[in-house]
């Protein structure tokens, strides 16, 4: 089953909130825990038992694992299976991109069912070209897996990048829409290809409907409300909108669940 056909079945039986899964620092530190491999290993499964039973996709952001080099990545490891045990699909949050012989080597790391780090889904950035992430396209459809290509990210600097003018008049996020419109051509429910779409963007002209799903994050730290994903994303296939922090500060495991809970039911449309 293709990763679009399990993220519309998913989002279908739990609805669209996604958590994000960072164990910042400063988090670890409210939570009363260390800041080292034990409170980071304490703090992610903490959060994956509340919320991982109860929410269609976790997203864990790769960075907050890493800064702790290999032990770190192991817990990671940990967050990817105990979640997919669950019934989350994982969207790794990594944000890779490279020449295409190198983005072939990110694709056996985190879509491979075989490797260690083996996701459900990626983010990947396309600003050394979209073509160079062909590879990371033919993994995901060999393995079933899914992609999210930034698009029109959340912070204040994406503009300047985003929103720069292509040769035919267009942008370069509208290309980037364009790519994914098609690659995800034909597919039914749902494509597997989607792009990262910032909740905190205000508005936008470019047409988001491209039969993919958005990602939305930005919701709740970054300012990005309900009426803000129902004003945005009228004419998308199927949105995440996605937080984590809002999400990470509650501590307790019931009032993180009772968080998502409640926030996919204030989602349905
Ligand atoms: O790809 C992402 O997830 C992402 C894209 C974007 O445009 N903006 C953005 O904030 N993110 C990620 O979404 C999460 C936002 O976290 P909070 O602001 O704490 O909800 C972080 O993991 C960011 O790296």
């Amino acid at each position: 089953m293709t990763f679009g056909a399990r993220l519309h079945t998913a989002i279908a039986e739990r609805g669209p909130f996604c958590v994000g899964i960072d164990p910042h620092s400063a988090l670890l530190h409210d939570w009363g825990l260390t800041d080292d491999v034990a409170g980071l290993e304490t703090f992610a499964m903490t959060v994956v038992e509340a919320v991982a039973p109860h929410v269609s996709v976790v997203k864990p952001q790769s960075a907050f694992y890493e800064r702790f080099g290999s032990r770190g990545v192991a817990v990671l490891e940990r967050v990817i299976a105990e979640s997919r045990a669950a019934g989350a699909l994982v969207l790794l949050d990594v944000k890779r991109g490279d020449i295409g012989s190198t983005s072939q080597a990110y694709a056996d790391a985190y879509l491979d069912p075989t490797s260690p780090l083996a996701s459900d889904a990626i983010t990947v950035s396309p600003f050394l070209g979209f073509g160079s992430l062909d590879p990371i396209f033919d993994s995901a459809r060999r393995h079933d897996g899914g992609v999210f290509v930034l698009a029109l990210t959340s912070n204040k600097e994406g503009p300047e990048v985003q929103h720069a003018s292509t040769a035919d008049g267009g942008t370069v996020a509208g290309l980037m829409l364009d790519h994914l419109r098609r690659l995800n051509a034909d597919a039914e429910p749902l494509g597997s290809f989607g792009a990262v779409v910032g909740a905190t963007i205000g508005t936008t002209d470019e047409d988001l409907a491209f039969n993919g799903p958005v990602l939305a994050p930005g919701f709740g730290a970054q300012g990005g409300t309900i009426a803000d994903v129902r004003r945005l994303f009228g004419s998308a296939a199927a949105v995440l909108p996605s937080s984590s922090r809002d999400v990470l500060r509650l501590q307790r495991p019931d009032a993180m669940r009772d968080y998502v809970l409640r926030t996919n039911e204030e989602l349905r449309p």
